[in-house]
């Protein structure tokens, strides 16, 4: 069995709770709150810009030019494109980019891109591969699953959103990320793999957290 498919096969259960979550039903259906929105889009701006360097440190680790030069072009296109989907969404709601860097992070966001950069800067490439993956992987899952629900994909506002998600060309981008996960696993003794897997866990658990904390709009428990 390929250790994806491991992977996989631990995780099913979070991912069935990603898709059943009011939030990421409430985009497939249109009903979600924008103000909901707001909240998620704003973190996850600030969420991409530690995930950015992620991708930085995976070009500094990578053992081949190939691998280095992947993640030198993700890099750029989170800040090129993935972001600016978000800064679109942004003048929607009349935020300006300079409001949205300056926004501070959910106790979510903070723990959540801490424990990324934490893994990515002290582990070796495939525990960085391993924290990355499940945001990818569980983004292509529900983007696919929200883009076969009845116009969504057209709705005036989340449409995008989905359209962006289910595309071919982020299918290749998490398959490039799931094989690279399996190229790395190979040979790999037991307890490492076992790392690996808990890593995987970890953060698939966050992506989980990041849904439920923007639905509830959670920010620090004391307002100072
Ligand atoms: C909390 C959260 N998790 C995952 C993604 C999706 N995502 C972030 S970076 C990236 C790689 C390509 O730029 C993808 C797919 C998100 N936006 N927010």
């Amino acid at each position: 069995m390929k250790f994806s498919q491991r992977l996989y096969d631990k995780v099913k259960p979070i991912w069935e709770q990603n898709h059943a979550h009011p939030f990421v039903q409430g985009m497939g259906d249109g009903t979600l709150a924008k103000e909901k929105f707001r909240f998620y889009m704003i973190q996850d701006y600030l969420y991409l810009i530690e995930y950015a360097k992620v991708f930085a440190l995976g070009a500094v680790k990578a053992t081949d030019v190939k691998t280095m030069a992947r993640f030198a072009e993700l890099l750029h296109s989170t800040l090129s494109e993935e972001m600016e989907l978000h800064r679109q969404y942004a003048k929607k709601f009349g935020i300006a980019t300079q409001e949205l860097e300056e926004a501070k992070p959910s106790p979510t966001t903070l723990a959540y891109t801490h424990y990324m950069l934490h893994v990515s800067q002290n582990g070796t490439l495939a525990e960085l591969v391993a924290a990355l993956l499940p945001c990818m992987w569980s983004y292509w899952e529900i983007g696919k699953d929200l883009a076969k629900k009845k116009d969504a994909c057209d709705h005036e506002f989340y449409g995008e959103w989905i359209t962006m998600y289910a595309s071919a060309e982020f299918g290749q981008l998490a398959t490039w990320c799931i094989n690279l996960m399996d190229e790395h696993a190979k040979g790999k003794p037991e307890p490492e793999l076992r790392k690996l897997e808990e890593i995987f866990l970890n953060t698939t658990r966050f992506e989980y957290m990041f849904w439920d904390m923007a639905y509830h709009e959670e920010m620090w428990p004391n307002n100072g």
